[in-house]
């Protein structure tokens, strides 16, 4: 007895580390990343035409969420050796020895094999299938695939970001329609501006690992002119829902300028100060200013959208 109080005496529960374990598997899940891809999930719900029970679509959102980070965990596992040598991604769970790449593989497929056969009971196959799909397209064709291999991988590979809005929207409706298509074409779209920026600046981090992203292989400038391009492209779509009918002015004056702001971004970015590679002498400051303007410009999107679809079922606007 004595024994037992000297030891609980010298070894108190050590509660802190507890917390920073979760802490480490929480982070195999991306999860600030995956806030803004479940927020897209969520805005394809809720615009969908039709009902669901309020508890079920809280578990479909769930699903999203845990699959998302279900494939950020697998892919996390399969990229532990460039995740080492860079220094953004170093102090990840599995480079700094804090989890075993086995027990993060087999975190990562539970997740997905659990979020996927949720989503299907409590909504639909179709959900279900979608859900399975993105995971498998994330893991599959980006990661093991595409990301090693060629500056198009996040083109291509951004299309399993693309897909929440689709699953959000088939949760409910157990299809596909015009509208959960066009998010989809948004967010694909929208994806190489919102990490060529970032990788204009994390261009060393990725040379160092050997991943053949686009400033690495093609250069700043052809990079530059990649993210206004693409950024060209996403202007318009973003207007599509209302030039079709399928939202109102609301969404459309918000697209509009949400559009506008992310073109004088890539304008900026197109226009900084350089050297005759095209890097930056500024330290990258456009391309870090538009890198945070792509969050906000998404999120705003579909957080307009949402409010326009409930401002006409109001009767608010037409
Ligand atoms: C293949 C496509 C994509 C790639 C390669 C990519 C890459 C990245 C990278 C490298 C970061 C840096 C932050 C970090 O280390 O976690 C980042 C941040 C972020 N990305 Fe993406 N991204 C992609 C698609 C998306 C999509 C589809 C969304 C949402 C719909 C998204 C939302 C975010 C958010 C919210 C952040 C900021 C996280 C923070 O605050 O730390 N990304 N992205
Ligand atoms: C439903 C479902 C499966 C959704 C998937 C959502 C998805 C694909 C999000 C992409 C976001 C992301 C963190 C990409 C990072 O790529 P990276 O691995 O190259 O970045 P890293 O260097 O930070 O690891």
């Amino acid at each position: 007895m004595s024994d037992l109080i000297e030891r609980g005496a010298t070894a108190p529960l050590d509660v802190s580390a507890d917390w920073s374990e979760l802490r480490d598997w929480v982070a195999l899940l991306k999860p600030r990343v995956m806030t803004l891809v479940v927020f897209t999930g969520l805005v394809g719900m809720l615009v969908a035409p039709g009902r669901i029970h309020p508890f079920l679509g809280a578990v479909a959102i769930l699903c999203i969420a845990l699959g998302a980070g279900a494939a950020g965990c697998i892919n996390m596992w399969y990229d532990r050796d460039i995740d080492a040598v860079m220094r953004r991604t170093l102090r990840r769970p599995i480079p700094a020895g804090r989890i075993a790449p086995e027990a993060a593989l087999a975190f990562g497929v539970f997740l997905s094999a659990l979020s996927v056969m949720l989503m299907g009971l409590a909504t639909n196959p179709v959900a279900g299938a979608w859900l399975a799909g993105s995971i498998l397209f994330y893991v599959f064709v980006y990661t093991m695939w595409l990301k090693r291999r060629t500056p198009q991988n996040i083109v291509i590979g951004g299309a399993a970001g693309a897909f929440p809005p689709v699953i959000g929207w088939a949760a409910v409706t157990g299809g596909v329609d015009a509208l959960p298509l066009i998010l989809f074409a948004i967010v694909f779209v929208w994806t190489p501006p919102h990490f060529w920026s970032l990788s204009l600046w994390a261009h060393d981090d990725y040379q160092r690992a050997g991943v053949p992203m686009l400033p690495v292989v093609s250069g700043a400038r052809e990079t530059r002119r990649q993210i206004m391009l693409y950024t060209l492209i996403l202007a318009p779509l973003g207007l599509l829902p209302t030039l079709l009918g399928l939202a109102g002015w609301v969404y459309g004056a918000v697209a509009l300028s949400l559009g506008a702001g992310f073109l004088l971004h890539a304008w900026r970015v197109l226009r900084e100060k350089q050297d005759a590679a095209g890097v930056s002498l500024e330290g990258d400051k456009a391309a870090r200013a538009a890198f945070r303007f792509s969050l906000l410009h998404l999120a705003g999107l579909f957080g307009a959208l949402a409010l326009d679809h409930w401002l006409r079922l109001a009767g608010v606007i037409s």
